[in-house]
């Protein structure tokens, strides 16, 4: 994708991978609107990002993707200050499983909301022009976790939903794609919050990729112009699985 003048909307991107993914784009030139739940952090985060890239460049919202209103809020002020919408990346996730209803419901029932939103708002016939979705999947969304039964489900929820809007006549018809990005363990507070309890359990010895893996795995999918409906894996640990396609048809 030619990334000159395009705009990109980044869900739970006030930390993590989704801010890297922003400080990426921008970087590319693309205007980025950064969206959150956690109002303080979105702040500083926006502002901060509007005085190292320009305040022309950079919008931020809050917003809990399981609530509609917020996230079609968040599609209406981005074309209000930057008149399109090109690239829609669901990166809002949380892991939980003592609180299971949570991760479903953001990670699964966001992603859903966040996707036909984006279908919508991209779809040349309804103004769009069109784009791409990239959807936030896992590792864990191709390959089981007996640890994290809950999030890994909603995971491979999310690959079937990118792989099923995919398929869509009318969605190829109008330009758009979707595609999902599965990432084994990468450095960010989602992990560290957990380390203590669940570190040892689950991910023993291995090591903790660093976000900028993600900024890399993001400009593959969107330079990659036949990729529709595929999952990237990211995953150091594994050089065979790293930076390939998966198809779980
Ligand atoms: N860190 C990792 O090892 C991996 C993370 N992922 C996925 O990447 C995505 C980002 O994760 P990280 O950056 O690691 O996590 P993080 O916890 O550092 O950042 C997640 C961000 O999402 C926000 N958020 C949480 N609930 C939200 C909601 N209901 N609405 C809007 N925003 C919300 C948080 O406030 C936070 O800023 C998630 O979908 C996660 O499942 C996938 C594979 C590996
Ligand atoms: C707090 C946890 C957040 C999880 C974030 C996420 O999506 C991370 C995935 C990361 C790595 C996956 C590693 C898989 C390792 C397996 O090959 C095996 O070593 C562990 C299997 C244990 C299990 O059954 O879950």
């Amino acid at each position: 994708m030619d990334l000159a003048n395009k705009v990109a909307i980044i869900t739970g991107a006030a930390r993590g991978i989704g801010k890297t993914l922003a400080t990426g784009l921008l970087a590319k030139g693309v205007k980025v609107c950064i969206s959150d739940i956690n109002e303080e952090l979105v702040t500083s985060t926006g502002q901060s990002l509007a005085t190292t890239y320009g305040e022309q460049n950079v919008i931020f919202a809050v917003c809990d993707v399981r609530n509609e209103e917020q996230f079609k809020n968040v599609f209406q002020v981005t074309k209000n200050k930057f008149k399109r919408v090109d690239i829609v990346i669901n990166n809002a996730g949380v892991a939980d499983e003592e609180n299971w209803g949570k991760v479903v419901d953001v990670n699964l029932k966001g992603s859903i909301l966040g996707t036909q939103l984006a279908a919508e708002a991209l779809r040349k016939d309804r103004g769009g022009h069109g784009g791409i979705v990239v959807n936030m999947c896992s590792l864990l969304g191709v390959q089981p976790s007996s640890i994290l039964p809950v999030y890994s489900a909603s995971k491979y929820g999310v690959f079937g939903l990118t792989k099923s809007f995919a398929e869509m006549p009318e969605m190829k018809e109008n330009g758009v794609k979707f595609t999902c990005l599965c990432p084994g363990a990468i450095d960010t507070e989602m992990i560290t919050d957990n380390i203590q309890q669940m570190r040892k359990k689950f991910f023993g010895d291995t090591s903790l990729m660093s976000t900028d893996v993600m900024r890399e795995a993001l400009f593959k999918l969107l330079n990659d112009t036949d990729n529709n409906g595929e999952g990237l894996i990211v995953n150091q640990v594994d050089p065979d699985q790293h930076m390939k396609y998966f198809n779980s048809k």
